[in-house]
């Protein structure tokens, strides 16, 4: 039994078991209080004395620091904003200017779509020969030929769970001459990652999963400090220059980080995320790590013994597992339905995977058990079976 749960530190709905921290992390304690701060006193208070009376312009690079040293890098080089997609899109910009003799990008078929659309978007761009090259997760390291500028790949795959290994594709990737770039959207704040330790050049990753910082919280992006002076950004935000308050007609990189920074920091959700990062103040990722995993095997021994239906999709091995585990069932869409109608919310990835996330921080034994016993209710007497749950929603 682990005794790392601080389930007081969440408002989390009575009765519910949360199994979905890994899309949309829950509200932790404090927030509502710290928006309602910043939107009142600051905001109403200050209006636009707030830029500097309440350092609202400096937020994207505290915050930053703050999300850097629960993924291993240094002060100064994280800094926050916009979304992940943007954030993949500046790294893959910038890594294919890191090597101006090379084309190809190398990615997975297990990431997560937008990572890849930002890609061919960017391939798509002016006809520059840019290429886009997707193989097998299992198949990346092999593929990194002399020819890839930039390898791109989210080290936990959002569907099955499946996790690379950072430090041997980092070294394969960088031995062939290329930029590493890792998303880090399904680790922050569920594995212990040693980014600056990879070695790796850039990383991004997002703040509403497992660092709750709430729906449509911003992204983040790391550039390794020795690099980060060559960085010309593509997207070159007013906020990246050097001087954004002198106006000039022409960009000039900021110093450092800061320059990975596009237009107006989103204040209020930087708000929300600042306060929901204090939950981590008192653990270590390895802790965190550690009882991710006891829960996730529970979880797996539990759901094979009483659903044999369920297939296993994640690896049984948590070495190369991250904090989800992925069921294949037939109807698993509708078997998720049923489930989460009983107060279990995991959710359901096409074409039959459903998916459940294991945070450790408001998560204990006894919530595992649970949930086992309901799914194996729903899934031994088919509970799943009647029109209401096979009728598709919009969205998630
Ligand atoms: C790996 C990965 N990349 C990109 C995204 C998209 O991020 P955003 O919607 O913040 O741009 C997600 C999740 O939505 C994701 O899991
Ligand atoms: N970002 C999301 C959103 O805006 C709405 C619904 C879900 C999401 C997600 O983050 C999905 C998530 N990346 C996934 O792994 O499926």
């Amino acid at each position: 039994m682990s005794n790392l749960p601080r389930k007081h530190l969440f408002d989390l709905p009575d009765g519910m078991i949360y199994l979905d921290g890994n899309s949309l992390g829950p509200l932790p304690k404090g927030v509502s209080e710290a928006v309602q701060k910043t939107v009142e006193a600051e905001w109403g208070g200050q209006l636009i004395g707030g830029w500097n009376a309440c350092k609202w312009m400096e937020q994207p690079s505290r915050v930053g620091n703050q999300v850097g040293r629960l993924i291993g890098a240094p002060a100064g080089s994280v800094v926050m904003g916009d979304t992940l997609s943007i954030k993949v899109f500046q790294a893959l910009a910038a890594g294919l200017q890191m090597r101006p003799d090379r084309k190809a990008i190398l990615s997975d078929t297990g990431n997560f779509p937008s990572d890849l659309y930002m890609a061919q978007g960017l391939a798509r761009f002016k006809d520059q020969g840019i290429e886009l090259r997707m193989v097998e997760p299992e198949d990346v390291a092999g593929a990194i030929g002399e020819d890839i500028a930039v390898v791109m790949l989210t080290e936990v795959d959002y569907r099955t769970g499946r996790r690379h290994d950072m430090a041997a594709i980092t070294k394969a990737a960088q031995e062939a001459g290329a930029v590493m770039v890792w998303d880090l959207a399904h680790s922050a704040g569920a594995l212990d990652v040693e980014i600056e330790a990879s070695g790796c050049e850039m990383a991004v990753g997002c703040t509403y999963k497992y660092l709750n910082g709430g729906p449509g919280a911003p992204a983040f992006i790391y550039v390794r400090p020795d690099l980060v002076e060559t960085v010309e950004p593509a997207l070159a935000g007013w906020l990246g220059h050097d001087a954004p308050f002198a106006f000039d007609l022409d960009y000039r990189p900021g110093a450092g980080i800061e320059r990975m920074r596009v237009g107006t920091p989103p204040v209020l959700q930087l708000a929300a995320l600042e306060e929901a990062l204090k939950v981590w103040n008192s653990v270590t990722m390895k802790e965190v790590r550690a009882a991710s995993v006891h829960l996730s095997d529970l979880f797996i021994s539990e759901i094979e013994a009483r659903c044999p239906m369920m297939s296993l999709v994640s690896p049984r091995d948590c070495a190369v597992r991250g904090s989800q585990v992925s069921f294949a069932f037939e109807n698993g869409y509708a078997a998720m339905q049923a489930v989460i109608a009983r107060g279990v919310i995991g959710d359901f990835r096409a074409p039959n995977v459903m998916r459940f996330g294991f945070t450790p921080l408001f998560l204990d034994d006894g919530d595992i058990i649970r949930a086992a016993e309901i799914i194996e209710d729903v899934m031994v007497n088919k509970l799943w079976n009647t029109p209401e749950y096979h009728a598709r929603k919009a969205v998630t």
